[in-house]
């Protein structure tokens, strides 16, 4: 019998996760757990570790120093968790001369979903973030918006139980960003999948995050609901004052590889 099998495991499990880039310590000894069905989200300013920290959970970085495990499985296994695990990365990865449709069963095909059910898991996936009008047409005549609902469901095609997004919302409009959280929201009613997200919006932290981690070189200085993590600051406080109590206002710790990366992505969803 698997582990998944034998016990009732978190969806992630990390401890005293280190990894270092040459002399930079980009996550420097990280404790987390988070249950199934959550939607957690992971905060804190440009280059404090958790792109790193998300790239070693999804086994795209191996994990040097200390553990992690989805769902029970350790991340050296990785084709394994990788069949667990749909990932929607800051750099976009639709093709615009493709099609909405065709971007989906490329990932389909990626991902080893059986040949005679990609039709309609391809379908069902383009249903679930309402592109389903659009599906065939070219995706360089998408919106932002529209492209990272479209990497949303080749993330979905291949129904991961963990789906981690890296700033799903970017570079988008307040209603491209709602819109995009909807279907988030009820992709997870629909199928208990968990979900862990990055994002630099705190009002997106605060509305749609069950529980939040605020990281910060490297190391996780607050962990709670939004609400807990308020309270403990004082009375009247909002999550952007912890944000500021725990980084002291360093807002910009990523240096110019990260603000590049960032500006990067915003310009490419338009
Ligand atoms: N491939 C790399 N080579 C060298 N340094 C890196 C590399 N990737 C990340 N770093 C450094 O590690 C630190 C953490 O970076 P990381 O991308 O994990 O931060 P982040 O919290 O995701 O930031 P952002 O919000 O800007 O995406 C930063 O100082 C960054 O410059």
């Amino acid at each position: 019998m698997t582990d998944l099998g034998t016990r009732n495991p978190p969806a992630i499990r990390c401890t005293g996760l280190r990894h270092s880039f040459g002399d930079k310590v980009a996550v420097d000894g990280i404790d987390l757990e988070v249950p199934t069905g959550q939607v957690f989200g992971l905060l804190g300013p440009n280059g404090a570790g958790k792109t790193t920290t998300l790239r070693m959970i999804t086994t795209l970085l191996p994990v040097t120093h200390g553990s992690v495990e989805v769902f029970g499985l350790d991340a050296g296994r990785r084709m394994a968790v990788r069949r667990l695990i749909g990932y929607v990365p800051q750099q976009l990865s639709a093709d615009g001369t493709l099609t909405g449709r065709e971007n989906v069963a490329l990932f389909a095909r990626l991902f080893d979903v059986p040949r005679r059910e990609r039709k309609d898991r391809v379908a069902e996936a383009l249903d679930a973030v309402g592109l389903t009008e659009d599906a065939d047409r070219q995706a360089s005549g998408y919106s932002g918006g529209m492209i990272r609902r479209l990497e949303l469901a080749q993330a979905l095609v291949s129904s991961p139980r963990l789906l981690i997004l890296d700033e799903p919302t970017i570079g988008l409009d307040p209603v491209a960003r709602s819109n995009v959280w909807a279907r988030i929201e009820q992709i997870r009613a629909d199928t208990g999948m968990t979900v862990l997200v990055t994002t630099h919006y705190m009002d997106e932290a605060e509305q749609y995050c069950e529980r939040i981690a605020l990281m910060h070189r490297g190391r996780i200085r607050a962990l709670g609901t939004p609400a807990e993590l308020e309270a403990n600051l004082g009375p009247e406080s909002t999550l952007d004052d912890v944000f500021r109590a725990v980084t002291g206002d360093q807002l910009d710790e990523g240096g110019i590889r990260d603000v590049r990366a960032a500006r990067r992505t915003a310009r490419r969803l338009g």
